[in-house]
């Protein structure tokens, strides 16, 4: 589905697909307001023409063609069969109205939410950076479902309402135009009002929906790391947070209601005013033989509800505002461009050999602030190198270049000799394998969780990788072997055993770059051992980058970087290093002494 920048754009890219049934939706749309503009003719006809001696209109005297109506008795029975025709059409209508615009509205929520989870998981992780993930659940959530109840309640309302009332201004008009013109003058100053009411009730919205998309996420955070609340104590701080955001949450709710309500009561009193002239005028004429029974009871009740139309769209105006931010927030997200970008010619590349060099690479995560300044590296294909260096120095931020989570500010990462931006952005990441310091386990099963980077992996793949990352063991204990459900998380693993599900999980994957971001540091000095002999199987044969601070994991690498400030301070290996006394010595020998 392709959808466009602008807000209508938006809206017209949502609807096309359903065309059909939309034009479903308007026949029973005109239908249903037809059925309503008839309902009052039949009494009319009884009170005109069967009670009082009146003609027939000039537009029924056909009905005298077919010899029905001749008698009073033969009209009031057609009136009262036309009572319950009007009403089995109306409701037919109605019902393939309420039926297709359900289906409208479910089917371009679910179009909406689908649309957005695509976009998210395809933006640039800097966006991520900026954004918090509890204000986007909010809007995939909230804000879709605004729209949905807005298209399938209010908008048809409201066009069943439009319709409506040009329709029995036509027919008033015809009936007496100078007292219709008297009687419902005051409609446009009314719409006028309305309409610039609607200009604050947005605005107050807008507040509204700020205030409880910041609430969820001060919710999803503080869910999300209640195990360090516990660990901290700091209940009575995130309860605080929550009190905070969810007070500010009501005052801007009953702001908006203090906005909206002062439109409902004088809407209602301006109805009064002219209902009590009508009625007032409307006997003058009839007593004075100027307007008949009938045509005054079809012009209140026309009256009655023409107002009905327009203290709806009043209370709507609401509902508008609500739809106009929810889809405006929507927006917002789709009309995010921060993707990484994809060369139009970019090309699939053959399995890397696992040359890797930096060139020149500066970045920012934030303008003007550089983490890494113009550094040079260079890595040979199957080569076993570390990096290390003061925390902050931009270790993992050099890792997240290679597979181009991020684009570098200035210079290049060539692989293999070419710049990794000629390539297809699928192609690169697939040969790029991950294992990082807390593996992450994806709802499923462990199995699947083992081939979660190659789902077509066979179940002798998954077990043999298994076995290499000395996971299989564990998980044959484990209540359902392979089949076992891990949550969110993965809370019923150990971090030792996370990490060698993390590692059967690159086994299987088998990409020609190993990239191993702190994968023990967490762990241990059992678990360590148990995920370092595994990892030494998951090494062979690859280009591997190894990050990390336990220096000795390290030792046998066939280079070192050592990083300080953004830079490449040291080169070499650990021999090497020791005997230079630099950095990496110095390193080497505190940590020798803590141990
Ligand atoms: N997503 C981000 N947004 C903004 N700044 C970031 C982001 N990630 C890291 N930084 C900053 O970039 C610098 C380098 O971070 P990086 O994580 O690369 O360091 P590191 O050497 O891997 O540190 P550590 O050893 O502690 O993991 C730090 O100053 C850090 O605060």
């Amino acid at each position: 589905m392709q959808v466009s920048q602008s807000l209508t754009g938006l809206v017209f890219g949502l609807l096309k697909p359903y065309r059909t049934w939309i034009l479903i939706i308007i026949a029973a749309m005109l239908g249903e307001t037809i059925m309503s503009l008839a309902t009052p003719w039949p009494l009319k006809i009884i009170i005109d023409n069967v009670i009082n001696d009146h003609d027939l209109p000039r537009w029924l005297a056909w009905i005298r063609a077919f010899s029905i109506g001749e008698t009073k008795f033969e009209l009031a029975l057609l009136a009262a069969l036309v009572i319950v025709f009007v009403t089995v059409l109306g409701e037919l209508a109605s019902f393939a109205n309420n039926y297709y615009t359900e289906s409208v509205a479910q089917y371009v929520a679910n179009d909406l939410r689908r649309h957005m989870y695509h976009h998210l998981l395809r933006l640039s992780l800097s966006y991520y950076d900026r954004n918090q993930v509890g204000k986007l659940l909010s809007t995939i959530t909230s804000d879709v479902s605004t729209i949905q109840d807005f298209a399938s309640q209010t908008l048809l309302n409201i066009l069943i309402d439009a319709l409506t009332i040009i329709g029995m201004l036509i027919i008033m008009f015809s009936l007496n135009w100078d007292f219709t013109l008297m009687a419902v003058g005051v409609s446009p100053f009314l719409l006028l009002f309305i309409v610039r009411f609607k200009k604050a009730v947005k605005k107050a919205t807008h507040e509204v929906r700020r205030d409880q998309a910041e609430m969820v996420s001060v919710l999803q955070q503080g869910l999300e790391s209640i195990r360090n609340i516990n660990a901290f104590g700091r209940q009575d701080l995130e309860e605080h947070r929550l009190e905070k955001v969810s007070y500010e949450t009501i005052e801007a709710a009953l702001k908006a209601r203090k906005v909206k309500s002062m439109i409902s009561p004088v809407v209602s009193i301006v109805i009064s005013l002219c209902t009590a002239f009508v009625l007032y005028r409307g006997a003058e004429l009839v007593l004075k033989g100027l307007m008949t029974l009938g045509a005054l009871t079809v012009f209140l009740s026309y009256l009655n509800k023409f107002f009905n139309p327009v203290k709806n769209l009043a209370k709507m105006t609401t509902n508008i505002a609500q739809a106009l931010v929810a889809l405006e927030r929507i927006q917002q997200i789709l009309g995010t461009d921060t993707f990484i970008y994809q060369k139009p010619n970019a090309r699939t590349p053959g399995k890397f050999k696992g040359d890797i060099k930096l060139e020149n690479l500066s970045f920012a995560y934030l303008p003007g602030n550089l983490v890494l300044h113009n550094l040079n590296l260079e890595i040979k294909a199957g080569q076993h190198v570390g990096i290390c260096g003061p925390t902050g120095s931009g270790k993992s931020t050099i890792a997240s270049l290679i597979p181009r989570f991020y684009d570098p500010t200035a210079g290049r990462v060539l692989m293999d000799g070419v710049d990794i931006k000629e390539f297809k952005l699928d192609g690169l990441r697939m040969q790029i394998s991950f294992v990082l310091q807390e593996t992450v386990l994806f709802f499923g099963t462990i199995q699947e969780n083992i081939a979660y980077g190659r789902p077509e992996a066979t179940q002798e793949e998954i077990l043999e990788a298994a076995q290499k990352a000395n996971a299989h063991e564990f998980i044959i204990r484990l209540p359902q072997g392979y089949n076992t459900e891990v949550g969110e998380r993965g809370m019923t693993l150990s971090g030792g055993e996370r990490q060698r599900v993390g590692i059967a999980r690159a086994i299987v994957r088998n990409s020609p770059i190993l990239i191993l971001d702190e994968p023990t540091a967490s762990l241990d000095p059992e678990a360590e051992k148990s995920v370092l002999d595994a990892l030494e199987k998951l090494m062979e044969g690859r280009t591997v980058i190894t990050i990390t601070h336990r220096l000795h994991t390290i030792r046998a690498a066939d280079n070192i970087f050592v990083i300080k400030d953004g830079s490449v301070v040291e080169e070499g290996t650990s021999n090497e290093l020791l005997q230079k006394g630099g950095l990496f010595a110095e390193l080497y020998t505190l940590q020798e002494n803590e141990v």
